[in-house]
Parts: C-alpha cells; structure tokens; sequence
C-alpha cells in the first residue's frame, strides 16, 4: 500500500516535559488507523502535529511525498489533511448545509453547482440530509458530531485526522457514528482515530497503535495490540482498573 501521510522521528518539547519522543507514524492511502494510549500519552499531539496546528521541536511529516513539517494547517487541509475536533465548533448562527458549504468552499476551493453537489453527498453520507436547513446551534450532541465529520469531509481529503469524535455519545449513537466513518472507508479516505472508547473502534480499524509517555509502544492488528501485555500495563489496565 502507498504510505500517503508519513512522521518521522517526531520529537515535541514544552518547557521542560517531552510530549513526543522518536515517534513515527505512517498512514497508508485507504487505511483505517485507530490510536489509543492513557491520558496524557501525546495521542492529541501527535494528530496537531500531523494536522499543521503545531509544528514539531523534532522530526518531519510528509504528505504524498511532499515534505509539508511547515506548511500551515489551511494549506494541508487543501492538499488534503482533514480534521475534526473532540469539541465540534460550527458557525453556531448558520444552518448546517452552510456549515458544510463553507468546509467545501475554503477546504476544497468548490463553489457553485459543484460545492452544492459535494454538500448533499457529504450530509446524505453523515446522516444529516433531513437537518440541512437547521441551524446548528439548535443540533443535539450526535448531531453536531455528524456535522463535524461532515464539515472534515466536504473538504474532500484523502485522510482524515480524527480526534475522540465518539465521546459522549450514548452506545446507540456511537453504533451510528460507526457506520458513518465505515461509509467514509469504503469510499477510500484513509482514517485515524483517536477514541478512548475501543470496543467501538475495533469496528472500524484493521490497525492499532498505542502510546504511551509520548512514545508507541505497540503498532498492529488490533487484537495483537489488546492483547499485548505491556499495552495491558500501560493502558489497559489502567482504563478498567
Ligand atoms: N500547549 C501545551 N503546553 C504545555 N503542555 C501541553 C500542551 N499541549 C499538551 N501538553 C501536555 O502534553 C501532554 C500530552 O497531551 P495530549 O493532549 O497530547 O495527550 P493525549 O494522549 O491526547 O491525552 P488525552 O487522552 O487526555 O486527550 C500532556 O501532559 C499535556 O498536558
């Protein structure tokens, strides 16, 4: 599989604490990649490092082959690098087709009939066609994550960068949130996903990588990686002890 987004040896210091240390992280094109870790292992960092909205004390990330270690975080999302935020933030006084609009226009330079057209395919794909015309100040918790995905996707990006978007979610709506992202899958934009909630992310990932002390310590098939003991110790253990 060709590796589209690539971090090598990514290093992040504040002050005195090393956030990440040595990392590399590669994502294939149309992989699904899941990241777990205890808090504070350097799981929100490495995606900000990835997504442009840090840049590294150390290392490098590629995109495509294109060393992009400097490039602002509007320039990848249009070279393709989407994201979407634990705590979605839409422009609260528009209606979500324009939310998503907006996401289309700056992320992916649509405008007219196109960007309309990419709009109702990425609300249709997110389970949003019905609310379209709703602001999205008055949508519930499932919904404005569903917006925040659809937003990420009308950008029209080949991975999209995915951080704990199953949080708060009750058992039936993160169910919902799955099948979206499957969808997203098999139209073949790569995924990671960093989720706390693993036995929903196991549905979705057919990789696994877990960090620990801004560092991964285990990077596989899922089921190797639950079951490998110094994951057990460092995360496992600990989220259900
Ligand atoms: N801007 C910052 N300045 C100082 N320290 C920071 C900053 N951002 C993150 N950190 C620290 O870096 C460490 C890693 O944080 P990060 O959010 O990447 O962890 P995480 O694995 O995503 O955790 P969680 O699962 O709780 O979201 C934490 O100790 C955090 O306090």
């Amino acid at each position: 599989m060709t590796v589209i987004l690539d971090g090598r040896g990514l290093g992040m210091r504040y002050g005195d604490l090393q956030v990440l240390q040595g990392v590399d992280f590669t994502v294939s094109a149309g992989e699904a990649v899941g990241i777990v870790g205890p808090n504070g292992a350097g799981k929100t960092t490495l995606l900000n490092v990835l997504a442009g909205a840090v840049r590294p004390s150390a290392g490098t990330v590629s995109f495509r082959g294109r060393d992009i270690t400097r490039t602002r975080p509007d320039q990848r999302c249009r070279m393709g690098v989407g994201r979407a935020f634990q705590v979605p933030r839409p422009f609260g006084g528009m209606t979500v087709l324009e939310n998503v609009v907006v996401a289309a226009a700056y992320g992916a330079g649509l405008s007219g009939a196109a960007a309309h057209r990419r709009c109702i395919e990425v609300l249709d794909e997110c389970g949003l066609a019905g609310l379209a015309n709703r602001r999205a100040e008055s949508l519930g918790l499932l919904h404005r994550k569903r917006l925040e995905l659809a937003r990420c996707l009308a950008t029209g990006p080949d991975v999209v960068l995915l951080d704990e978007i199953g949080a708060g979610l009750t058992d039936a709506e993160a169910a919902e949130l799955v099948t979206a992202i499957k969808q997203v899958r098999a139209g073949g934009t790569a995924i990671v996903w960093i989720e706390h909630i693993v036995h929903v992310l196991v549905q979705v990932v057919e990789r696994l990588v877990c960090m620990d002390t801004g560092r991964v310590i285990a990077d596989g098939e899922p089921q190797a990686v639950l079951g490998d003991a110094v994951v057990i110790d460092a995360y496992l253990g600990k989220a259900t002890g």
